[in-house]
């Protein structure tokens, strides 16, 4: 049986033959690639491993099909290719069409208004047969595990730019949602392709990027006042493409953003050539066959892949390039701008005159000294300013941001921007994070059968050498260990807490002050406390399992992974009422006729004595209101907090981003 993959809502025809060819992108043909300096050059095709079968469609398009420039561009033709071809056919609409008579098809390209390629036509000429085989093999696709997908009504080609996308490169939860969101989408029937970098740090890590192999293809990128070869790695798996830019700048000990010392002193320069390669990788690596094209929605993760919409608006769409493309900056934290000094502009790689786009200047009292006039450059300003449209992960934060208390600064800007500004909750990954099948903890359990639970706190409690005690409340915390999380605001409430008779563990790494400040506490409440010091997988989905609280004392959150997790593994949140933890966790209330409602206690303000009465009101229900807990445990694991409805939303915002035009400056 021949095989057809449908990606984006084209028909894909898997290669027959590997061939090389050479791919040179528009910028090479004279337009923006003189302007800006940036060359790239495909210098091999390679075959998409998953589609390698042998038993792939034979097809060779041609320039007569496609059109000379766009042959070149998308990475047809070749020498290896073979198909056998009867003629050409005009379709009337000025669209010429290849029939292939041995196969019995006929292949065009379709473009819309503007002219750019939108898909292709693939039409049995005397055969119904093979129509049938393939729309089996379309349900097929949507079938995979035999489980009727929900299917978008218009696909979209995605490129996610991210600096993290788990399982490749995690420090958080930005590395989580551009590790499930995309691949919920391409489920959904879009073409979904994630850029991140290559990171090669020395340690066992590096074997996650061992499924990625070269494709060959390498753009030189004008930035920095050099020219910068980057190479890009590609996996194709659970629908997705995984891109990696590779450069020797993401091969050194450390975590993507630093190392033992700090933040690294040449972010700006990585995250500069990400954005760059990012922007040139669907013009140039063909995968499965097919660049993804001009056409193509960009999704904008924080301040690292912020050049991406100024790089569009700046350098691509003056010189008619990417004019039907689209950017949306996702806002996951509002508190990293990538802020330089101004003078560091013309490492850009923009034109001088877009300096005002990204041009920022540090209100009075954050300056240094007298002679400080607080210009900078700020990356993620000028992401506010050009992408198309903006979301964040949560409802409650799309309006913190245009506070001056959430706002760090920009609140301004974004309020202007308040027409094109959404928050869309994040889901969770509910494959890796199902306690019912959870390779990390040691029992498994789920809302109809708790039993494993109690099992999991003390095998948590054994692991940890904290007193086995089944019956005491097992307290826990997760998350970087920065200002964000209020870490401060534990600190002070720990020998208060410690007065208690609770269990209280913490997993995390980060300021080294409160790394420390964690092992003190281990050893001045040695029987209570336990301070995990470390970024580690595993011991966070056992400790969501063990636990019976998990305590997230934010200063702000943008969204919150952990409370949706918690409540997946019937661990009831605390956490103080901000941004997505307050959309996220409802404050039980034991009146109601049905025996009581919500899924944990949110407090405010964020202060000690408030999070202490809010976590003492939590471990008296679960002391003395046994069956008020097993509610709590019940609705929180019930609730729907799959990417699913999160995916729908998305889905509207490319809709919307689509019908206005793109930004112009
Ligand atoms: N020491 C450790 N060991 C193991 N795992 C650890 C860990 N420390 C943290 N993690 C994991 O990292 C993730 C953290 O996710 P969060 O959403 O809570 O926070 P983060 O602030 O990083 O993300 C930002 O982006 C996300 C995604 O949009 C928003 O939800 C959030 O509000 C915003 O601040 C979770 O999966 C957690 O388990």
């Amino acid at each position: 049986m021949e095989s057809l993959r449908v990606l984006g809502g084209i028909i894909q025809i898997p290669p027959c033959n590997s061939f090389s060819n050479s791919v040179t992108s528009k910028l090479d043909n004279g337009r923006a690639g003189r302007q800006v300096g940036v060359t790239t050059t495909t210098r091999r095709r390679r075959r998409r491993n998953n589609d390698s079968n042998g038993g792939g469609l034979c097809v060779k398009l041609t320039g007569s099909v496609l059109g000379g420039s766009d042959e070149s561009r998308l990475g047809f033709g070749g020498a290896g290719a073979s198909t056998s071809r009867d003629h050409n056919d005009d379709d009337g609409g000025g669209r010429t069409r290849r029939i292939d008579r041995e196969k019995g098809l006929i292949l065009g390209a379709e473009r819309d208004d503007s002219g750019s390629v939108v898909g292709f036509n693939l039409i049995p000429h005397s055969d119904d047969s093979l129509a049938n085989a393939i729309s089996d093999e379309i349900k097929q696709a949507e079938d995979i595990d035999g489980v009727e997908k929900p299917h978008t009504k218009t696909t979209y080609n995605i490129v996610f730019v991210t600096a993290e996308a788990a399982p490749y490169s995690k420090t958080g939860g930005l590395g989580d949602v551009c590790g499930s969101l995309p691949i919920v989408l391409a489920s959904r029937g879009h073409r979904v392709m994630v850029v991140s970098p290559r990171y090669q740090n020395g340690t066992a890590a590096d074997k996650n990027f061992d499924g990625a192999v070269d494709t060959g293809a390498r753009a030189n990128v004008l930035c920095f006042e050099g020219v910068q070869e980057v190479g890009f790695f590609h996996e194709y798996k659970e629908g997705v493409d995984w891109v990696f830019v590779d450069h020797p700048a993401y091969h050194r000990p450390g975590n993507p953003y630093g190392d033992v010392y700090g933040a690294f002193g040449d972010n700006q320069f990585r995250f500069t050539l990400l954005c760059h390669a990012a922007c040139e990788a669907p013009l140039v690596i063909p995968l499965g066959g097919f660049t993804y094209g001009e056409k193509s929605i960009f999704l904008v993760n924080d301040w690292h892949a912020g050049l991406v919409p100024v790089l569009l608006a700046a350098k691509y769409r003056p010189y008619g390039v990417y004019k039907d493309a689209r950017s949306i900056l996702v806002i996951h934290n509002l508190a990293h701008q990538g802020v330089e000094p101004a003078i560091t502009y013309k490492n850009l790689g923009l034109p001088a005159e877009w300096y005002g786009a990204l041009g920022w200047v540090f209100p009075e009292w954050a300056r240094t000294h007298a002679l400080d006039t607080g210009e900078a450059v700020n990356i993620l300003k000028g992401a506010v300013v050009t992408s198309d449209r903006i979301l964040t992960v949560s409802k409650g934060y799309a309006w913190e941001i245009t506070t001056v208390e959430g706002g760090y600064g920009l609140q301004d800007l974004l309020s202007s921007r308040k027409s094109v500004l959404n928050g869309i909750t994040n889901g969770i990954d509910d494959v890796d994070w199902n306690p019912s099948t959870d390779r990390h903890i040691p029992n498994h359990y789920s809302a109809e059968d708790l039993s494993g639970k109690v099992q999991c706190k003390v095998a948590l409690q054994k692991e940890l050498g904290l007193p086995v005690r089944p019956d005491c409340p097992l307290i826990g915390f997760i998350g970087r260990l920065d200002y964000q999380k209020g870490i401060d605001v534990i600190q002070q409430a720990i020998p208060e807490l410690m007065q208690d008779d609770v269990q209280f563990v913490m997993l995390g790494s980060g300021n080294s002050l409160y790394e420390e400040w964690m092992r003190e506490a281990e050893s001045s409440y040695n029987d209570k406390f336990r301070g995990w010091v470390g970024f580690n997988v595993p011991i966070s989905h056992r400790i969501t399992a063990g636990c019976d609280i998990l305590l997230m004392p934010s200063r702000f959150e943008p969204c919150g992974l952990n409370q949706l997790y918690a409540m997946r593994y019937g661990t009831i949140p605390v956490v103080h009422g901000t941004g997505g933890l307050r959309d996220t966790v409802e404050t039980f209330n034991p009146y109601t006729p049905d025996g009581g409602e919500g899924t944990g206690w949110t407090f405010s303000p964020l202060a000690k004595d408030e999070m202490l009465a809010a976590l003492r009101t939590a471990i008296r229900t679960y002391r003395e209101h046994k069956s008020s807990w097993d509610g709590l445990i019940k609705r929180g694991m019930q609730k729907d907090f799959t990417w699913e409805t999160a995916a729908e939303q998305y889905e509207q915002v490319f809709e919307w981003a689509t019908v206005d035009p793109p930004y112009v400056g």
